[in-house]
């Protein structure tokens, strides 16, 4: 089938109704699903074959409210739905989603979407949920008055898409014929059509008075100013401490997984350069990233849980007055938390802020939240200066952790203050966000959601750190009569920034692996353990050990400082320069970040100094 004839339709509907589950279902994609709205931000394409053979390319878009699109993911939305997007085609027809447990205030939404002028069908989802929640609704009766096919579907579920693909066979085969009905227009005003689907409403959905639904019982804990507030706190303090507490079996297996990797390349390979290429290069240089796996499993096995559950729209609902404190925009908070795996996505998600100065201002403290690249240098420089013992039940190397997170967020409510009060001042709005229901996560997506992020750090070690050992491995054993660092090849290179890093208490060997940490930050920990395995003949001692008597505590505690603002992201700053349109704002971050690490830095490390630490 040529790709003209192959049916192009774009999945719309409100933020968080469950276009992306039914986008991955259907297609294998692997758009990211969460349980809060705002998840998608940029638009997808994917396809998938209905049994008779028809193709169809799926487009998930971002949620949108209306058709005005107000923030820039919506208007994504709507640009593609309207075939404003560069280099894409108008879609043929399109999928209107709504979730049916919120059908009486998102009715309006699927009359205003009629007046797009394409084939239009409203797809229900989250019938079982509905279902829960005591609502009937009477579908033939909805279909008459809104004048549009209404299919019911739980997108999450094989059985509960049955229907949907059933009537597309017949649908998509009209459509492609031009035969597929057009909606009549709804062109009344906004209010006009509220009433409209108020009375719609009232005709075709009924719902058993309950006193609570599921979600407000729990609400009434969690939201609670006081409650709430502990209960986050514990949240984040137990998922600290599980990272530490829970991950030492599994690291210590990696371990020493690797070393006898490393032993058994020894025995067979011919002594000499291309052994110490091999062992000191690319397995010290990747393994001491990889041991860390377990505790970004461990981290993500909650930061998907509380995604999935419901909970972060709560959490952001909690520390809104926090937020509004420092001027920062209650949408900002998503897009902050997302950053904690990685601040590209997050930087992304600001699309959902309405207010170009507040999604400024989000966007610019981003790189200040502890990205997953960042763990691999705590885990290494708490496990070699911090002792793994208890203080009461809590680990403390997990409290340490814990700190220097919240050292992060402190400095990022910090500047998003300062730059409220200049560079982006202006009013910002209170947070409106839409509570979701609560859901149980579907498990094989939190497996796969698990799978994912681990490959990707698995990924990332291939991609970047393995060619950065190499890299590092090459400037280190050149010339070949080198006696001392400095006098390799990455000697000199490190010597031209170490004057700049000295005054900050760092050595020559962290002034080596800054530099190629621009490509990733966890580059300096597989640096520096291919600087010191170099040196290094026995196989066994671990890189903390290698790092706790090679540095001071003064110098460890300055190396910290510094990533808690590590400004030498480059993937952070491409993204920054593309949302906002102009290389003024990646430079400024760039430059504030730096100036923030080198003075955090230096004032760690002349403090602990001066109270004699050694
Ligand atoms: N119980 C139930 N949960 C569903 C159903 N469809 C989706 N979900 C869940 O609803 C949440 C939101 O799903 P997404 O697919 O991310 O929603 P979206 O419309 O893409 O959201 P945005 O990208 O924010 O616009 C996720 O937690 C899904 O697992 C359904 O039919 N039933
Ligand atoms: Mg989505």
């Amino acid at each position: 089938m040529s790709a003209q004839s192959m049916l192009r339709l774009a999945l719309l509907g409100a933020p968080n109704c469950g276009k992306s589950s039914l986008f991955n279902a259907l297609t294998g994609g692997k758009a990211k699903v969460a349980n809060y709205p705002g998840v998608t931000v940029e638009y997808r394409k994917g396809e998938f074959a209905l049994p008779s053979g028809q193709e169809i390319e799926l487009l998930d878009l971002p949620g949108v409210y209306g058709d005005c699109g107000h923030s820039m993911d919506e208007r994504v939305a709507l640009d593609a739905v309207r075939g404003d997007l560069d280099g894409e085609r108008a879609p043929d027809a399109i999928l209107f989603m709504m979730d049916a447990s919120h059908i009486n205030t998102h009715l309006h939404n699927v009359l205003q979407a009629k007046n797009h002028g394409l084939p239009i069908i409203l797809v229900l989802n989250m019938m079982d949920m509905a279902a829960r929640d005591g609502i009937t609704i009477d579908l033939t009766a909805l279909e008459r008055e809104i004048g549009i096919p209404v299919i019911s579907c739980v997108a999450v579920r094989g059985s509960g898409r049955s229907l949907l693909l059933d009537f597309l066979e017949d649908w998509g085969g009209d459509v492609t014929h031009g035969s597929a009905a057009k909606p009549d227009p709804e062109q009344i005003d906004l209010k006009d059509l509220q009433a409209r689907a108020r009375s719609i409403t009232s005709n075709a959905v009924s719902r058993v008075q309950k006193a609570e639904t599921f979600s407000q019982r729990i609400d009434n804990w969690v939201l609670h100013p006081f409650f709430g507030i502990i209960l986050l706190f514990i949240i984040l303090f137990v998922m600290f401490q599980a990272v530490y507490t829970w991950s030492g079996p599994a690291m210590d297996l990696i371990e020493t997984g690797i070393s006898l990797l490393q032993r058994g390349a020894a025995a067979i390979l011919p002594e000499g350069l291309i052994t110490s290429l091999v062992v000191d290069g690319v397995i010290a240089g990747v393994g001491a990233v990889l041991v860390f796996l377990p505790q970004i499993i461990i981290l993500f096995a909650f930061i998907l849980l509380l995604e999935a559950s419901g909970y972060m729209a709560r959490a952001a609902f909690l520390v809104d007055t926090l937020m509004a404190k420092v001027g920062l925009n209650g949408r900002a908070f998503i897009p902050l938390l997302s950053s904690f795996a990685c601040a590209i996505p997050g930087i992304m998600s600001a699309r959902t802020i309405e207010q170009e100065r507040d999604r400024l201002t989000t966007i610019l403290i981003a790189p200040l939240m502890t990205c997953a690249a960042r763990w691999p240098v705590y885990f290494l420089i708490i496990g070699a200066f911090v002792p793994a013992e208890k203080v009461g039940p809590f680990s403390q190397q997990g409290l340490v952790a814990f700190g220097l997170i919240l050292v992060g967020v402190f400095f990022a409510l910090l500047m998003a203050a300062i730059f409220k009060r200049t560079l982006t001042k202006g009013a910002s709005s209170g947070l409106l966000i839409e509570l979701p229901s609560y859901k149980a996560p579907v498990f094989k997506d939190y497996l796969i959601g698990l799978w994912d992020r681990g490959m990707i750090f698995v990924n990332r070690a291939g991609r970047i750190i393995l060619p950065a050992s190499v890299l590092i491995w090459g400037l280190m054993s050149f010339p070949t009569h080198a006696t001392t660092t400095a006098q390799t090849w990455a000697g000199k290179v490190g010597g031209l920034i170490e004057p700049i890093l000295r005054p900050i208490g760092f050595n020559l060997e962290i002034a080596i692996s800054l530099i190629p940490a621009m490509a990733a930050r966890e580059v300096a920990v597989s640096s520096l353990a291919t600087i010191y395995s170099i040196g290094e003949v026995d196989t066994d001692v671990k890189l903390t050990e290698l790092i706790a008597a090679n540095w001071t505590l003064p110098t460890a505690l300055a190396f910290l400082a510094w990533f808690v603002f590590a400004p030498q992201c480059l993937s952070t700053f491409a993204i920054i320069r593309k949302e906002t349109n102009s290389w003024k704002w990646p430079l400024f971050a760039f430059g504030y970040l730096f100036v923030l690490a080198y003075f955090a830095a230096g004032i760690t490390y002349h403090t602990a100094l001066a109270m004699g630490l050694s």
